[in-house]
């Protein structure tokens, strides 16, 4: 018996919604190009997609762990379009070297007043996906191969267009941005960090530095990280940690490196400072009183000392990094505390801030 149940249809053999959706009008073409090519050999190339094949999964329909089957050796990866048809459950699961990630768009398609919503994932021909069981209603997705250039021969060309990026361009309009931002008296007066939540997702390994993962940003965060370093602007990735023990949720703790046994004797709070943590909070947000920290050992300070910040874009759940601790409350236990990538650049106090002014630099 099949353990795969699912109506897929090879795209040819169903032309009646190809006018339906068109790639090009979405100019996904355009953005999966800049998210999965840009900084590789492969940056230049051009890129198309062809239709595959329609999937429509029913309650109980799921479609085991697989690899797409490269249809050329010009095929490089797939894209996989999601309706927003009403469904529960059919999460799309990605798996790379023993890292897995999730993408469930069943509530954020319903939740959308405008039906006319899609939700779109573009992932190289190594990964390893499946879909988990749609709970109810249809799960309707359409599949497309992407390849370098031109479909092979036979293909049918859907009017596809090709879009070649221009990574000087967007290079250039985030430098005069963060430029113009940098220029702004009120951009954190007392110095801080401009975060940038990740865009892609990395393998991470316990015991590689993650700094060591910089040179391998892809897409727009290999933007962000060029434009930045580019400009002078000192930037680190560092991980951010909920502060379970502030309502805030603007307030966070980040550490840049993952410390190997952790002992503490409450939650993983204030103390982790010792461990290199550093207190966040939004920019411009009020300083953390004394009454935040009644378990901590800075309770007896009027502020717990905060770095504001000011979140460029929000921070994803897309790299998470797990922490083990180890706790002596009551009696001795091992808790586990998960935080999620993001870029930093520091903004210093004295306001030279590099290259500010060299706009018409290089
Ligand atoms: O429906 C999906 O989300 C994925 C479909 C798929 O993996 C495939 O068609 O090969
Ligand atoms: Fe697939």
């Amino acid at each position: 018996m099949s353990l795969m149940r699912r109506i897929a249809r090879r795209a040819s053999s169903t032309p009646l919604y190809l006018p339906l959706f068109k790639v090009a009008d979405y100019g996904l073409i355009n953005a999966i190009h800049n998210g999965l090519l840009r900084d590789g050999a492969e940056a230049t190339k051009q890129i198309t997609c062809e239709l595959y094949k329609l999937n429509v999964y029913a309650k109980g329909s799921f479609f085991k762990p697989h690899q797409d089957t490269p249809r050329s050796e010009k095929m490089f990866g797939s894209l996989v379009i999601v309706f927003p048809t009403p469904h529960e459950g059919g999460a799309l699961v990605l798996r790379e070297g023993g890292r897995e990630w999730t993408f469930d768009y069943s509530a954020e398609l319903a939740a959308s007043k405008d039906a006319r919503k899609i939700a779109y994932i573009a992932f190289f021909g190594d990964i390893e996906h499946e879909v988990l069981p749609v709970t109810s209603g249809h799960r309707v997705t359409l599949t497309y191969n992407l390849y370098f250039d031109r479909p092979p021969a036979g293909a049918s060309a859907q009017g596809i267009s090709v879009i070649s990026s221009s990574m000087e361009n967007e290079d250039a309009q985030l430098r005069a941005a963060l430029q113009e931002l940098l220029r702004d008296p009120a951009l954190l007066p007392s110095g801080g960090y401009m975060a940038f939540g990740l865009r892609f997702m990395y393998p991470l390994s316990c015991d590689q530095p993650l700094q060591d993962m910089l040179p391998h940003m892809k897409g727009g965060d290999a933007t962000v990280v060029r434009v930045c370093q580019a400009l002078g602007l000192e930037g680190r990735l560092k991980i951010v940690y909920e502060e379970i023990n502030s309502e805030r949720e603007d307030v966070a703790i980040v550490m840049e490196a993952r410390p190997g046994a952790i002992c503490l004797e409450g939650s993983f709070g204030n103390e982790v400072v010792d461990y290199g943590g550093e207190h966040i909070r939004a920019m411009g947000s009020l300083p953390i009183d004394t009454d935040f920290c009644v378990w901590s050992k800075s309770s007896y300070m009027d502020v717990l000392p905060t770095t504001e910040v000011l979140w460029i874009t929000e921070l994803t759940e897309l790299n998470r990094v797990e922490q083990e601790y180890f706790r002596y409350g009551n009696g001795p236990s091992v808790d586990c505390v998960y935080g999620h990538l993001a870029y930093f650049v520091g903004v210093r106090l004295d306001k030279k801030r590099p290259s500010s002014d060299s706009s018409s630099e290089e």
